[in-house]
């Protein structure tokens, strides 16, 4: 059978790296930067202009009328799913870093089909590494395999987590509640390289055992999702249940038993979904 998506899925890579250049290029220069729905939820015009110049690629190359396309910086209201082919991405994963100079930035672009992530493609530009994973094929970092960590052991893992851009005092709270009980089993370390993209790579490349978050979006780790399962890992929800792209939330692990002893700690808060549905418990 024709192999539908393997011609999307090498475009996507290539996009990915011209994206990543025009970021690096972009870094070199004056950043202006704004704020989109709190004070410390930056934007800059790379963001919008690197987010257009994917776009018009994908829509240039596939068409508008057959493809749907979700972005950070185009989406306005709530974002929906269809069966429709749909291109989820994330220009700049990491806006902060950017705009700081903290050099850990991706380019994170997804493809699903009939609801299903077909494939996923991370460049973290800075560092000049290009994650990849379509599903059932495995996940490469620079056309290497890359798989989780075999670590069983929770007193033997490293944790990521990010504070997110909502900083009212009572999720802020919750957020450091649950690090310190984290922290404390203990684990052997709490990192954070503040882009998911790259945070869910760190996972399905075994440099850390599990990443997870509330509060981020479909964009932020769509792509990430798909790398993570192709290297052996696995994706929950936050409550343990299965992993919902929309829901703004997820634990990404080398193991379920990992997972399960990270959900146990985590203290829930609501977090609007991106597609405006009901939030589950
Ligand atoms: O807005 P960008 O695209 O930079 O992405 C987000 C990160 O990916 C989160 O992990 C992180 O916690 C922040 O919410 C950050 O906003
Ligand atoms: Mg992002």
């Amino acid at each position: 059978m024709e192999d539908k998506w393997q011609e999307a899925y090498e475009f996507a890579v290539e996009v990915a790296r011209k994206a990543g250049a025009e970021i690096r290029k972009a870094g070199d220069s004056e950043i202006k930067v704004n704020t989109k729905s709190s004070s410390v939820d930056l934007v800059t015009q790379t963001d919008q202009r690197v987010e257009k110049i994917i776009f018009s690629a994908l829509k240039g190359k596939f068409g508008e009328g057959c493809h749907r396309f979700i972005g950070e910086e185009s989406t306005v209201d709530s974002c929906v799913l269809t069966d429709k082919p749909t291109w989820i991405i994330d220009p700049v994963d990491g806006t902060t870093n950017f705009v700081h100079g903290f050099p850990f930035v991706a380019v994170s672009i997804a493809f699903a089909v009939n609801k299903e992530l077909e494939f996923g493609v991370v460049y973290s530009c800075m560092e000049d590494k290009m994650y990849k994973a379509r599903r059932g094929q495995g996940a490469f970092c620079d056309d290497e395999p890359i798989y989780v960590s075999d670590v069983k052991e929770i007193k033997k893992s490293i944790i990521i987590s990010e504070h997110g851009t909502d900083r009212s005092p009572e999720k802020v709270k919750k957020i450091f509640s649950t690090m310190q009980k984290i922290l404390c089993i203990p684990v052997h370390g709490l990192r954070g390289s503040g882009t998911a993209a790259t945070n869910m790579c760190l996972v399905a490349c075994g440099a850390v055992e599990a990443f997870f978050e509330i509060g981020i979006h479909c964009w932020d780790i769509a792509a990430g999702a798909v790398i993570v399962r192709e290297a052996g890992g696995i994706i929950l929800d936050v409550n343990g249940g299965p992993f919902d792209l929309m829901s703004r939330r997820m634990v990404s692990a080398n193991n379920e038993i990992i997972a399960n002893r990270i959900i146990k700690e985590i203290e829930i808060f609501p977090s609007p979904r991106d597609d405006g549905k009901p939030q589950l418990e």
